[in-house]
């Protein structure tokens, strides 16, 4: 279900991120342009909760089915249980992996890495990859700090050869080939993708980029 190609290109998404827009059709044309993983991160102004969260998440998870693509569940540990989906994704600030892992056997497990501190103070040993940012500044999540650039990827890389690190935060396809080249293994996008006039051609555009590498 993972392998490396799995984190190029990244989708991530909830209804906060197209506010005038349907997400259920935004996914529907990234999954027809190739995204190759998608979370689901319902969060913050405009999301939904409780009950219609669940019913957007069932209902967005069949859709990835579908084209075979992990649906991974941000933050929410008791979704992505109840759901049975293929992955959660966790922050510094979220439950700690080694309180969940338990219920994850065989599921995909990413962590949020920023920066060296972060990564000695992470079990990274029960994760099969780890995101990396804020790349960018980033109108997707207030929360995100300062950006760092590819010296972030760079840094991480440089003290682990091995993990699989996805990068995140104001990305566009210009910044694939640079950051493939400080070590990263694929990009995580949110505004580039559902902000997209042609979300399908704006995937490809994306895949475009690691055939000229
Ligand atoms: C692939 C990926 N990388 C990083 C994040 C950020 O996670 P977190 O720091 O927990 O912040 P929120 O997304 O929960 O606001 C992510 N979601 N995905
Ligand atoms: C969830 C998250 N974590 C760090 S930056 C970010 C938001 C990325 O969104 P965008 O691709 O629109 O900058
Ligand atoms: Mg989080």
């Amino acid at each position: 279900m993972f392998n490396i190609n799995t984190l190029k290109v990244y989708f991530i998404a909830g209804s906060q991120d197209v506010p005038n827009g349907d997400l259920y059709k935004v996914v529907e044309q990234a999954l027809i342009g190739g995204i190759t993983m998608f979370q689901f991160r319902e969060k913050g102004k405009n999301s939904k909760k409780g009950l219609e969260k669940e019913v957007l998440a069932k209902e967005l998870f069949e859709l990835c089915k579908k084209y075979e693509v992990p649906f991974i569940v941000n933050d929410d540990v008791d979704l992505a249980v109840k759901l049975n989906a293929d992955g959660i994704h966790v922050g510094q600030d979220d439950r700690n992996v080694s309180e969940f892992k338990n219920k994850f056997k065989g599921k995909i497990i990413g962590l949020s890495v920023a920066n060296r501190e972060e990564y000695q103070q992470s079990d990274i040993t029960e994760v099969d990859y780890i995101g990396t940012g804020p790349i960018h500044s980033t109108n997707s999540k207030a929360d995100a700090g300062e950006e760092g650039g590819y010296d972030l990827i760079k840094n991480l890389r440089e003290i682990d050869n091995e993990i699989p690190i996805v990068a995140i935060g104001g990305i566009t396809e210009v910044d694939v080939a640079p950051l493939v080249d400080a070590g990263a293994n694929g990009v995580s996008v949110i505004s580039a993708i559902a902000r997209s006039g042609n979300i399908e051609q704006t995937v490809k555009g994306f895949h475009n980029q690691y055939k000229n590498l």
